[in-house]
């Protein structure tokens, strides 16, 4: 389960001085991940699309005590972003040690509607931007021996119902950085990719969308982007969190797939679904 030459114990130390991208930093994990990195000592490029969140969250990066931390707000469905920040990246910095990929567009938890334009749009959001982040950061991750760290869901390996369009974007992430680990490796490029499966996790978005269809107690999102940035740091090729949850989930799918999809199902609360 390890990436090669990855180092065995995480210290908060291998961070300081490490120059990180996050993407989606404005709210949620993506947030809460910068706090960790300032703390640790990172230099920041953080990216979103609210200027104004982004300049308090920078804000409190600095106080917290980032090497540097400075911010490029845009949209990911727009094409040119990825390349503005990486060269903002280059420019600043020279380099590059770690790409975390966690940005998504805005879904709703209900029925497929047959909006075909919104899956189009929250494929290049939620996917096409990734590769193309992954793509323009690969030539400076290289030089650094540096990371990609790109954030999914259980939802992209085991698809429930009222997230169609957001499974689909979940599970063309593992098609690709999976494939291109394996580039790497037969390339003997060090560079490491670290696939996060994350289950249902308290941020104000993810609470907001599901809480009365979902009874579940959600996991609490600093220690989420926590374990994220050590499973990125250590190099390891995955990541389960809440660890106990998606591995029994991911157990029970591979032996009985259609009996796990009906005990989903079965604890939804159906009738709050809502149907717009
Ligand atoms: N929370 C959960 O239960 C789970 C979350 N995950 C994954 O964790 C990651 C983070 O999720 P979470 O923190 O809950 O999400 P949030 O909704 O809290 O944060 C999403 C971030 O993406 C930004 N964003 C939204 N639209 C765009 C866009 N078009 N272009 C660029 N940035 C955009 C938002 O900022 P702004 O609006 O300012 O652009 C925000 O910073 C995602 O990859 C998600 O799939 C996986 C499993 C469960
Ligand atoms: C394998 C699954 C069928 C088991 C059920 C686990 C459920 C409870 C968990 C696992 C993944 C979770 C979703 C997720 O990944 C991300 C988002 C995007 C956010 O904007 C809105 C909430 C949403 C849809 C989460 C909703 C709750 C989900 C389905």
């Amino acid at each position: 389960f390890y990436f090669y030459s990855a180092p065995e114990n995480f210290d908060e130390e291998m961070l300081r001085g490490k120059r990180v991208i996050v993407t989606g930093a404005s709210s949620g994990i993506g947030e809460q991940m910068a706090y960790h990195l300032a703390r640790m000592e990172a230099h920041l490029l953080l990216t979103a699309r609210t200027e104004a969140k982004l300049q308090k969250v920078v804000e409190r990066c600095l106080e917290l005590g980032a090497a540097s931390a400075r911010y490029i707000s845009g949209s990911m469905d727009s094409p040119s972003l990825p390349q503005q920040l990486l060269r903002e990246a280059e420019n600043t910095w020279g380099g590059l040690d770690m790409l975390i990929l966690n940005h998504i567009g805005q879904s709703s938890f209900t029925y497929f509607s047959g909006d075909v334009e919104h899956v189009r749009k929250l494929m290049e959001t939620n996917f096409v931007s990734y590769v193309a982040l992954a793509t323009a950061a690969l030539p400076m991750l290289k030089e650094s021996e540096g990371s990609i760290v790109v954030v999914s869901s259980i939802a992209g390996r085991i698809a429930g119902p009222f997230t169609a369009p957001y499974s689909a974007t979940k599970f063309a992430l593992e098609g690709f950085f999976s494939s291109l680990r394996q580039e790497l490796i037969i390339d003997k490029v060090n560079v490491s990719i670290t696939l996060c499966i994350l289950g249902y996790i308290n941020t104000e978005s993810a609470v907001r969308a599901v809480s009365h269809v979902i009874p579940d107690t959600p996991a609490p999102k600093e220690e989420c982007a926590l374990e994220i940035i050590r499973a990125g740091a250590l190099r390891h090729r995955q990541l389960h969190y809440p660890a106990r949850a998606v591995g029994t989930m991911l157990l029970i799918h591979s032996i009985a797939p259609e009996l796990f999809e009906s005990i989903v199902r079965g604890s939804y609360r159906l009738e709050n679904v809502r149907r717009t």
